[in-house]
């Protein structure tokens, strides 16, 4: 199995110059193909599309974006306003993922220094996000096997927050992987995460792929599995954090919290200091990426509802602080529904 899913090829693109190369999440699991992306356009398409997706892959999609539009510029002798502008539509690809405009405004500033220096610090934050994320999970798996014990858990995800949503190892499934090394995990149950899958697919493909026990589960069945008392408790990403403690993450987050707290287990949420936005004071200002409805009134391409009917499809939810009981960067834990406050 892959260990990254968005990469920068050095000969990639149609100059031989550079792109960044993107394993097409549209096609897992049944295909294993790859994107080399050296336009704006193209890119844009890709992230829109979700063939990249999840909040800190996001990031390192915006900062190598950079490069791509620096070299569209170069090859097609746009001048610099023409390069801002395309920027700014990979930055505004997706609204709600905080990362992917943290990652583009991470390197824009550098761009007087040239494309190498760009380049350079594109690169250096895929590396980074890779490490907050290893170090982020240990901190996690330390906080979960203190509050809930130090023996094999039953843990509950949705979405996928795997090594798929990030530039290697993951958040959420980084932290299912750390407590895999510590002999900690007993069972996954993985929401299948309706409209686009991205648990039956994604989720489990990484969990098939490295022998971790697991089930797909429909959405619906959350919250009769937390409070069943199947699992210890539920781990997921996030899109964006707000200074207070809010979290944006994939439309049913917030059911998943709601259940965590009426079962009396905790909900932590794993993900990269790039996630937190303190300029956020809270979730009511957050913006929700509204996608097509034909997401939902269609399935496999055939349309599932009546003609008459339309598609409501908000891509993510806000959880209330006082409902996460913990959330784990590499910073460390806080613990928001105890108060705690990001910034
Ligand atoms: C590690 S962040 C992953 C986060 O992003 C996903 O959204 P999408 O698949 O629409 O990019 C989902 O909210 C995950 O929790």
């Amino acid at each position: 199995m892959t260990e990254r899913a968005i990469t920068w090829d050095a000969r990639g693109g149609r100059g031989g110059s550079g792109a960044v190369r993107l394993l097409d999440q549209t096609l897992l699991p049944g295909r294993t193909e790859y994107l080399d992306v050296d336009t704006v356009d193209d890119l844009v398409a890709a992230i829109r599309a979700l063939a990249v997706r999840g909040a800190p892959a996001l990031g390192v999609a915006g900062a190598l974006g950079v490069v791509v539009a620096m070299d569209e510029a170069a090859r097609e002798g746009r001048d610099r306003a023409a390069l801002e502008a395309a920027v700014d539509r990979v930055r505004d690809a997706r609204p709600t993922a905080v990362n992917l405009r943290w990652g583009v405004e991470q390197v824009r500033s550098l761009v007087d220094d040239g494309r190498e220096a760009v380049l350079e610090a594109a690169l250096d934050l895929a590396a980074a996000d890779e490490a907050a994320n290893r170090l982020l999970s240990r901190h996690a798996a330390d906080w979960l096997q203190e509050r809930v014990g130090h023996r094999p858990l039953r843990v509950l995800t949705h979405c996928n927050a795997g090594l798929l949503a990030a530039s290697a190892w993951g958040t959420a499934l980084g932290v299912v992987r750390e407590l895999r090394t510590r002999d900690a995990v007993e069972f996954v149950y993985a929401d299948e995460t309706r409209p686009l899958l991205q648990g039956a697919r994604l989720t489990a493909w990484e969990l098939a792929a490295e022998g971790i026990p697991h089930a797909v589960q429909v959405d619906g069945a959350a919250a009769s599995t937390i409070v069943r008392g199947l699992v210890d408790c539920a781990v997921v990403g996030a899109d964006r954090i707000a200074a207070n403690g809010d979290v944006a993450n994939k439309v049913g987050t917030l059911g998943v919290a709601l259940a965590c707290r009426e079962a009396g287990i905790p909900l932590l949420v794993a993900a990269p200091w790039s996630t937190v936005d303190l300029a956020t004071p809270d979730g009511s200002v957050i913006e929700i990426e509204e996608r097509a409805g034909e997401e939902v009134t269609a399935f496999g391409g055939t349309r599932t509802a009546p003609e008459g009917s339309s598609g409501f499809n908000p891509a993510f939810d806000v959880t209330p602080a006082r409902l996460v009981a913990a959330v784990a960067t590499e910073r460390g834990v806080v613990e928001p529904a105890s108060g705690d406050r990001l910034g």
